[in-house]
């Protein structure tokens, strides 16, 4: 198990009193100086900055969107991932507009996509149909959360200061569902949602895919490996390893979506520190996102009825994580501006 440091509370408490000083009614910010001062806390740093950010898409592809899961055919894993080397899907867009350093990671796509932009990690083409057999072996999530967890690393190097990662694989609401219904035996009802907008027949057929895909495989909600070999995604496990990296080097992590928060959830059953890091930046429609957020103890800061994924959510609330570290990076303070503070029966 990697090392996950505790938060530095007492830097915490440090800002706190700062933020206090700042030109503006004390508490003003609201759930800004909140965030200013979780961002202290994990970074230790009395003047947090989280940019640049990276952002990081894990792609992979299910054996379980042969079952008639999702809206779309399985083919626009690999055909998404030629249009992020191509800069037209909506992750590229935002992830230009914070001037993030990008990259893409094939994990275990159906077929290749070998551009240079593409890190070729793949463990394998594509899981399992976990409806019939396990989605991969111990080892392959193993091996798939090592990659997660060395290209975590690759970012870090290139001096990333906080992380949004994404996800792209046809299939993976069932996939998270099955996970997080493992994890937290809520009705299937409250968890499984509409993905990319599948039709009510079809949904019946997620929950039934499910429910017996448990009964199958019985996975052990104590054991991320356990759950992340019997119905996850390579790309979810991608995902868990370069969260618990970036919870290592005590950076940031901004949970984007749905898919996200349940690998921040494996993630959690894995280390439990890991969550000290994570930022939720977003509720999406997907039904099972509440309970997820529930799990690991994260009130989402926007509720934009978002519900794509790719990391589109974490980056679009960036700018405001931004400004929280601007207002205690730039602000001045009552005695600098010479502005008189709160009257001392106010106190
Ligand atoms: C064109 C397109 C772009 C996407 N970008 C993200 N997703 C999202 O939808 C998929 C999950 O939904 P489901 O479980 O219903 O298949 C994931 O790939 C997720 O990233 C996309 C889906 C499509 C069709
Ligand atoms: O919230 C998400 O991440 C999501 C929801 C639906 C489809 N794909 C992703």
């Amino acid at each position: 198990m990697n090392k996950i440091p505790p938060l530095n509370k007492e830097m915490g408490r440090k800002v706190k009193d700062y933020i206090d000083t700042l030109t503006k009614p004390r508490g003003s910010l609201g759930k800004l100086e909140d965030l200013a001062i979780t961002l202290a806390e994990m970074t230790k740093s009395p003047y947090p900055t989280v940019t640049p950010p990276g952002v990081i898409i894990f792609a992979a592809d299910h054996g379980v969107a042969e079952e008639g899961v999702s809206a779309y055919p399985k083919e626009v894993t690999k055909q998404m991932v030629m249009n992020f080397v191509r800069g037209g899907a909506a992750i590229n867009v935002f992830s230009r507009q914070i001037s993030a350093i990008f990259s893409i990671v094939d994990i275990g796509v159906d077929g290749d996509v070998l551009q240079p932009e593409v890190r070729q990690r793949k463990v394998r083409n594509g899981t399992e149909n976990f409806l019939y057999a396990r989605a991969m072996t111990r080892e392959e999530a193993k091996k798939a959360v090592q990659i997660g967890m060395e290209e975590g690393e690759r970012l870090i190097q290139k001096g990333v200061k906080c992380f949004i990662i994404g996800e792209m694989g046809i299939g993976n609401t069932t996939s998270s569902s099955a996970l997080l219904y493992a994890i937290t035996s809520k009705p299937l009802s409250d968890i499984v949602g509409y993905g990319t907008g599948i039709s009510e027949d079809q949904k019946k057929q997620k929950e039934k895919v499910i429910k017996r895909a448990i009964e199958l495989h019985k996975p052990n909600r104590e054991d991320g490996y356990d759950l992340l070999s019997k119905i996850g995604g390579f790309e979810i496990a991608g995902m868990v390893g370069a969260m618990l990296k970036a919870a290592e080097h005590q950076i940031p992590i901004l949970l984007d979506g749905y898919i996200c928060t349940v690998a921040a959830c494996v993630a959690k059953i894995i280390n439990p520190n890991v969550c000290h890091y994570m930022i939720a930046t977003h509720c999406s429609v997907e039904y099972g996102h509440k309970i997820a957020l529930q799990f690991i103890e994260k009130e989402p800061l926007l509720d934009l009825k978002l519900r794509l994924g790719e990391g589109s959510g974490a980056a679009v609330a960036f700018p405001l994580i931004v400004s929280a570290t601007l207002m205690v990076n730039e602000m001045t303070t009552f005695s600098e501006a010479g502005v008189s503070s709160e009257r001392e029966e106010t106190k």
